[in-house]
């Protein structure tokens, strides 16, 4: 079996790979400098080659992505019918779970205030702000991202609202746990909202005008999932008309965002290049190469792969909490 590995793992986690099947051989390359023969080579993909390679081959038994959206290879055509997909989903939670509660206290603490103040040494003080501490967190796709929050959360004593496709036991440190149908009647009690939405045809422009203004006066709004799940235009014009304590945003729709944009300006936003999962993060690398060890294991056994994606819904077909 000839696995190729264009994921960014260390030396450690390459051992623990090749130790797991000595009998297979390995290559290694880049994403974006994988070549259609190493493609045609393969009968095991691990990680996101970029849209230069054709990857409709029959020689590929699967594609282990490495990102948890997988929006781009469930389209029809991109892969061949024998070709199986699984996600990454339960490497990012950890990683994205400190980058959205960095993000909330930046703006709620006025951390963001203070760090343009120190460029001009100034002592200026802000008496406004924000508590997390006995706050109503909804977490609209909760799912990995949003259960390994939710967990942190609660060392805040906030309330947490969870909010997903399909009913399911309710999972620890989630208080309620509704489906998406009951979205409206629930957003206006949350003082944080945070997408973790994946990008499907149904979650893309969910958070339009009407919903964003459905949300408290004094909301924060964080997405962390996929940009295309909120209207930047609507956003844009519901901050300027006052509404909303601000919005942190890991995602935005589109990327790389417009540099002559006027929202990067706004004081009570902050927004990050897509950065909060990433595989520099030891916690996201780990639980990666744990999960591709095991899927290669079903591969061999002809068994249901770890976070097979569903090609209808755009995520894995069942959802796991790592605890
Ligand atoms: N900012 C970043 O760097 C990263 C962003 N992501 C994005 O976050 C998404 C979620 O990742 P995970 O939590 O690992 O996925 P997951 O598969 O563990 O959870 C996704 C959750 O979203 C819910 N969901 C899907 N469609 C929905 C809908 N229409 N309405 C309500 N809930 C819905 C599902 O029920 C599920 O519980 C990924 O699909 C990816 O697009 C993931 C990793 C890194
Ligand atoms: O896993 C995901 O989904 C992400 O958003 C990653 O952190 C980055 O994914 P890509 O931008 O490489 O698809």
């Amino acid at each position: 079996m000839n696995i190729l590995v264009l994921s960014r793992l260390k030396t450690d986690e390459i051992n623990k790979l090749e130790k797991s099947f000595p009998d297979f051989s390995f290559t290694y390359s880049k994403e974006k400098e994988v070549t259609q023969t190493m493609i045609d080579n393969c009968d095991i993909l691990v990680g996101n080659p970029g849209k230069h390679v054709e990857l409709n081959r029959p020689n590929l038994k699967a594609i282990l992505l490495n990102s948890a959206g997988s929006d781009y290879y469930i389209q029809e055509g991109v892969l061949h019918a024998a070709t199986r997909l699984a996600n990454a989903s339960g490497s990012y939670g950890k990683a994205i779970a400190e980058h959205t509660i960095g993000m909330m206290l930046a703006l709620n603490k006025n951390f963001k205030n203070y760090i343009n103040n120190m460029h001009e040494h100034s002592w200026k003080s802000y008496r406004g702000g924000k508590e997390i501490y006995h706050s109503t967190v909804i977490i609209v796709g909760l799912g990995d991202l949003g259960y390994e929050l939710a967990k942190r959360l609660k060392a805040f004593e906030c309330k947490t609202i969870g909010i997903k496709r399909n009913v399911s036991p309710i999972p620890r440190d989630i208080d309620e746990l509704y489906t998406i149908d009951k979205l409206e009647e629930i957003l206006p009690h949350g003082d944080f909202i945070i997408s973790c939405l994946p990008q499907s045809t149904e979650t893309i422009n969910l958070f339009n005008k009407k919903r964003l203004l459905m949300m408290k006066s004094d909301a924060l709004f964080v997405n962390v999932g996929r940009g295309s799940a909120v209207n930047t235009q609507d956003l844009k014009e519901v901050l300027k008309a006052g509404h909303l304590y601000g919005a942190a945003l890991d995602v935005i729709d589109p990327e790389p965002f417009k540099t002559d944009d006027d929202l990067w300006d706004f004081d009570n936003v902050l927004i990050t290049p897509h950065v909060s999962g990433g595989f520099e993060w030891d916690s996201v690398r780990e639980y990666f190469t744990e999960l591709t060890i095991r899927n290669i294991n079903h591969l061999i056994k002809n068994e249901p792969l770890e976070n097979e994606v569903d090609f209808n819904t755009g995520y894995r077909k069942v959802v796991k909490y790592n605890d």
